[in-house]
């Protein structure tokens, strides 16, 4: 058995993340471990994110995300988040840059203590997605849920944040939808090869959005960061808001979004340290720091 990795279990606005330190080692936390640390309340989370040795000069660490299901992510804003303040507390630095499975991400602490996570470029193209048909205009997909004649969610943008993103726009409340019962039919849903995180969106003015998000292998979440950048730019690109938005997550918190004219795609927030302690990145066997204990 390979020795045990210091973890902090923390949260991105409510998003459940688990920090695993596995600096200085070889080995991987396996989908076993995931999926045993899901399933135990004290540790339940939505993603892992594992900090490694570095693999490219000028990053400070390759970050691997992985779901509560045991898959990978792509991307992860609100536990990048977590990653900067994880490490900020321990080294005191502010500015770092990663590098994960989709690429190099840059992120910045602030005085104040929210960070800001340069979550890049997003992609529109049907491809890049990815779609499994040819889709020209992305704004706006032809994917309904409900009666055929009176579907109760049609016609999503869709978007890549690194990672797969639908947005389905209504009028009402965004807690008036049975995401839990439509989320996992349209995550899994053939459109989708690689399946996707579905949002449900409702516009509240220029500069302002309510948003609920069906995580692709973690299910409903109190904050999704990438989907928050995902419906930002949607919101923008279809003429709904300006390209600053502050979007308002299930937990009740609000993440800025601001796409900058470069098009990068920058997401500030808090993070939230819970408690610490170690496990076994093969079993995901696992004790909680004494200092935490009361
Ligand atoms: N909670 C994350 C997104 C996780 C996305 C993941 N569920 C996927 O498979 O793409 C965030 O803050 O961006």
């Amino acid at each position: 058995m390979a020795s045990e990795a210091p973890f902090a279990k923390m949260n991105g606005l409510g998003n459940e993340i688990i920090v695993a330190d596995m600096r200085g080692r070889a080995d991987r936390v396996t989908p076993a471990a995931a999926i045993a640390l899901a399933a135990d309340t004290a540790t339940r989370f939505d993603q892992i994110m594992a900090i490694h040795d570095p693999r490219t000069p000028g990053t400070v660490n390759y970050i691997e995300i992985i779901n509560s299901d045991g898959t990978h992510a792509q991307a992860c804003g609100n536990g990048t988040r977590c990653v900067v303040q994880a490490l900020s507390a321990e080294t005191g630095q502010k500015v770092f840059t990663f590098e994960t499975v989709a690429g190099i991400l840059n992120a910045e602490e602030h005085e104040d203590g929210t960070i800001s996570v340069d979550m890049g470029v997003p992609r529109f193209g049907w491809q890049d997605i990815p779609l499994a048909e040819e889709f020209r205009d992305t704004r706006a997909i032809e994917l309904q849920i409900g009666p055929i004649d009176q579907p109760v969610l049609h016609s999503p943008s869709v978007a890549s944040m690194g990672n797969p993103h639908a947005i389905f726009w209504v009028d009402d409340d965004v807690w008036s939808y049975d995401l839990d019962r439509f989320g996992p039919l349209l995550e899994n849903h053939p459109i989708f090869p690689e399946r996707a995180n579905i949002s449900i969106a409702q516009v509240t003015s220029r500069e302002t959005l309510n948003l609920r998000t069906w995580e692709r292998g973690a299910g409903l979440t109190l904050a999704c960061g990438s989907a928050t950048c995902a419906a930002a730019v949607s919101a923008a690109r279809t003429g709904r808001t300006g390209r600053t938005v502050t979007v308002t997550v299930p937990s009740g918190g609000t993440l800025k979004i601001d796409w900058r004219a470069d098009d990068h795609v920058v997401m500030t927030g808090p993070a939230e340290w819970e408690f610490s302690g170690s496990f076994d990145p093969a079993t995901g066997g696992w004790t909680r720091d004494r200092q935490d204990v009361a």
